[in-house]
């Protein structure tokens, strides 16, 4: 199902579209949701350092997680505590050094100095990274070169608990239709679901999710605070990690605030957001348009323009029968449910998906599979999204990877002119990473990575930017920030937007069309 609507000119686009008093994030009251599948342990491995020695030992009490003057690269602790059955929400900016804190909790980091560090055995740690990872490791698996058919991988059915997958928890978030799939199969709202699913099925008691709102669709997110908060009730510990201040859903009750590599603040909801100032933009990026205007206002131009389109997975139709046109300054919000077709539909129109030539497609005038360019055409686009921040994969340093938006390629392998990098560096400093210049892009933390993907996008001032929910990971800051931006980009005619999201707080005025599938 597809609907299309064209947006006011003037008035506050989505937002309008949006029932009054509809909050993002809902805390409803659950039906049922059963959790007699998961087992119970209380061993625990602890960890104590004071001259960089490790020592592993098992004791029955629970202890939760106690962090007392921990030092890794980049982040300092003085005192932490999660006691069994507490709600925290763990709020860190883009650059503060919370991936370092999810990287110590999934046991990743080198430990420099200890006081004390204590971490349950049922720890399970959903993050970013350990999503890339996991897809990473399936396509280092990909055994379809040697088989006469496409390898789907690791069935997603094999991450939860064996027996578990007619649960409630299935069901609540209509996962069940995929569990047959290879987990590169899936959306990237599927698998961060499968993955929440996964450890709360193998008996995790103490649960860390790095930014759950990010990537879920609305539905979802209910679906997730319900079967949060069924968890707290019984008796689970939850630290979720959060970028944005306003995903700290109602149901948590204590707060922690990292900062410039130390954590600043721990204790009470209350007290913690009462002490915590306003969040800022990080900066206007205006300046890097370097003086660009809009070209000049000549006759209508059709970007994109799909007739009764399709596109199908194998045998699985994911979408058809989808008119759909892009005029030039028709910014267009693309939304609809996690698994609805979003992702296809932009990698249809990008050329990164083989449905590109079976459909009736014309970009920027020129109908594909006409014997045209690829390259012609990636020349006049800008792209973020989950698949191109997974295949990032390829050395290369930060600086590189925003260079390589000028050859549309992944991975460097044309000499950059010294205006070219120029350009680069005065990005890296605008998104506040020049001490990152050399760093290899694998290296750097997720939201960074993200940075560095949108830099890559926006350095060329494309005739059109395809952005797949490019905000994943950043903070309030940065999100204000690219929002802004491109409300100038938009107002100046330079490109002309193409966005999916599931944050109903980046649905800003100059959207101009919107795009329901599902
Ligand atoms: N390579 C693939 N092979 C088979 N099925 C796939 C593949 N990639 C995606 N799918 C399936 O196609 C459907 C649409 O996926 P898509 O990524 O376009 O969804 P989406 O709307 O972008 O979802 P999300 O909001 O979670 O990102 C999903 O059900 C997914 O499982």
């Amino acid at each position: 199902m597809v609907a299309i609507r064209p947006l006011p000119a003037t008035t506050d686009g989505v937002g309008a579209l949006l029932p009054v008093g509809e909050k993002y994030v809902s805390l409803a009251r659950l039906s049922c949701v059963c959790l007699d599948n998961v087992v119970k342990q209380g061993a625990m491995k602890q960890q104590t350092s004071d001259s960089g020695r490790q020592d592993e030992d098992r004791i029955d009490t629970d202890h939760g997680i106690d962090i007392q003057h921990v030092v890794v690269e980049e982040l300092s602790i003085a005192a932490f505590r999660a006691e069994k059955g507490q709600a925290w929400c763990i709020l860190g900016g883009t650059r503060s050094g919370i991936d370092r804190f999810v990287s110590l909790l999934s046991g990743e980091e080198e430990v420099l100095q200890a006081g004390r560090l204590v971490l349950p055995e049922q720890l399970a740690v959903v993050s970013f990274r350990g999503q890339q990872a996991l897809f990473e490791e399936e396509v280092r698996r990909d055994e379809s070169d040697f088989l006469d058919r496409v390898d789907p991988g690791t069935p997603a059915h094999t991450f939860l608990q064996p027996g578990t997958r007619t649960d409630e928890l299935v069901r609540t978030f209509r996962l069940g239709h995929v569990l047959d799939r290879g987990y590169r199969q899936l959306s990237s709202g599927e698998s961060r679901k499968l993955l929440l699913l996964s450890a709360i099925t193998r008996g995790a008691q103490y649960l860390v999710v790095e930014n759950p709102y990010d990537g879920l669709d609305v539905k979802s997110c209910q679906d997730f605070d319900q079967i949060m908060a069924e968890l707290l009730q019984q008796g689970f510990t939850l630290l979720l990690v959060l970028a944005n201040r306003v995903d700290i859903p109602p149901w948590c009750n204590h707060l922690a605030v990292i900062d410039a590599g130390t954590m600043v603040r721990t204790g009470p909801r209350d007290e913690v957001l009462a002490a915590l100032d306003q969040a800022e933009s990080a900066g206007s990026w205006e300046h890097l348009l370097n003086g660009e205007q809009a070209l000049p206002e000549t006759a209508p131009e059709v970007l994109v323009r799909m007739v009764a389109g399709h596109a199908r997975y194998g045998e699985r139709e994911i979408f058809s029968g989808l008119d759909f046109q892009v005029d030039r300054s028709q910014h267009t919000l693309i939304t609809g449910p996690n698994g609805a077709g979003k992702s296809t539909l932009l990698a249809v129109i990008s050329g990164d998906h083989p449905d590109c030539y079976t459909n009736e497609l014309y970009l920027f005038g020129i109908r594909r599979g006409s014997g045209e360019s690829i390259w012609q055409l990636k020349r006049q686009m800008g792209i973020v999204s989950p698949a191109l921040h997974r295949e990032h994969y390829l050395p290369g340093s930060a600086l590189q990877v925003i260079v390589s938006g000028f050859f549309d390629s992944i991975g460097l392998y044309s000499k950059p002119t010294h205006q070219q990098q120029r350009q680069a560096r005065a990005w890296l400093a605008e998104i506040g990473l020049s001490d990152r210049e050399k760093m290899p892009f694998r290296r750097l933390g997720y939201g960074e990575q993200r940075l560095i993907l949108i830099a890559r996008a926006l350095i060329k001032l494309p005739k059109l930017l395809v952005l797949d929910e490019p905000t994943h990971g950043l903070d309030d800051r940065y999100r204000a920030s690219l929002l802004d931006f491109l409300e100038t980009i938009a107002a100046r005619q330079i490109s002309t937007i193409l966005y999916v999201s599931h944050r109903r707080d980046e649905y800003r005025p100059f959207f101009r069309q919107h795009v329901e599938l599902g």
